[in-house]
């Protein structure tokens, strides 16, 4: 579903969470949100899931609004840290219900989930453990097959075999039924590599929206002795450096041309690719 957001601002009292945000997905794609504690993703995920309104701005979800829009929000489910499922109930009953509502829903493929996570049917949602809640939150958000998926740090409960059971299940599914996915996440090493595009926010600005492999082509570790690399890196953006002895690594962000390229390799020194943990906090790692 492609998403079309315009100068997006959510205000909770004095507090303005999303400050006029603006950027276009155009869907079917997996996207990654990623920000600092308190930077806005869930309110932002909080207003494509229309479970909040704007204070100004518009979000379109396929050219329609979404706020009180049922039309719309039936193909979108979003789910929250710590699972968010129905918890009055067993999981049978979490189950049933997701069925009620959710018109492109799987049970076959809800219940291989269900075996995967060794989630019981009979268990009661509020006597599972945290993280079983959360297995029983990304269950119903997978087995529903919205055209729009938002797992808002859903699985951050779920311990690691588990995670990784997530990750690839997801992607699996995604293969086959291709859908607009976003996943905010704080454990970006461990799942960076399923995105896409990525979008940072924070304090409720957008600071990058790129293709993963562009975003991960504009930062690199220039990494050789100390004089020759401040030499190569002035003007350039640099994100921060490290000294060992008399050899100096500093990351820059930014595009490096051929030339660039060139001078860096007759001046001895190393470009290497930055994972986008580094570069996320590198780029977020203000003081607050
Ligand atoms: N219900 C609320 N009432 C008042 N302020 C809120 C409410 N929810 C969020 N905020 C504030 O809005 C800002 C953004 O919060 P939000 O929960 O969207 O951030 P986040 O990026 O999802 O954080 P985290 O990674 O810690 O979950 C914060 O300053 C937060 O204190």
């Amino acid at each position: 579903m492609r998403i079309d957001v315009e100068g997006l601002v959510l205000r909770y009292g004095d507090t303005t969470a999303l400050d006029g945000l603006t950027f276009n997905l155009a869907g079917g794609k997996i996207y990654g949100l990623l920000g600092r504690s308190g930077s806005g993703k869930t309110s932002l995920l909080s207003v494509l899931a229309a479970f909040r309104r704007e204070s100004a701005g518009s979000v379109r979800v396929d050219g329609r609004p979404v706020f009180e829009n049922g039309e719309v929000t039936r193909d979108i489910i979003m789910i929250r840290d710590g699972g968010e499922t129905v918890k009055i109930g067993t999981a049978e009953d979490a189950v049933y219900f997701a069925e009620w509502l959710r018109p492109n829903w799987d049970g076959d493929y809800a219940r291989s989930l269900m075996d995967r996570f060794e989630l019981k049917p009979k268990s009661k949602v509020s006597e599972m453990s945290k993280g079983q809640q959360s297995a029983m939150g990304v269950v119903i958000g997978l087995a529903s097959r919205a055209p729009l998926t938002i797992f808002d740090e859903s699985y951050l409960g779920m311990d690691v075999p588990s995670r990784y059971a997530f990750y690839e299940a997801m992607l699996a599914d995604y293969m086959l039924h291709p859908r607009t996915i976003i996943l905010s996440a704080h454990l970006i090493e461990e799942i960076s590599s399923l995105f896409e595009e990525v979008l940072i926010i924070d304090r409720g600005k957008l600071l990058v929206h790129e293709e993963t492999e562009t975003l991960l082509s504009r930062g690199r570790a220039v990494t050789g002795p100390a004089e020759q690399v401040d030499a190569f890196t002035s003007g350039l953006t640099v994100l921060g450096s490290r000294q060992l002895g008399p050899t100096r690594s500093t990351m820059v962000y930014g595009d490096l041309d051929e030339d660039q390229r060139r001078q860096a390799v007759e001046a001895g020194l190393e470009l290497e690719p930055i994972a986008m943990q580094d570069l996320f906090v590198h780029l977020t790692g203000g003081p607050r």
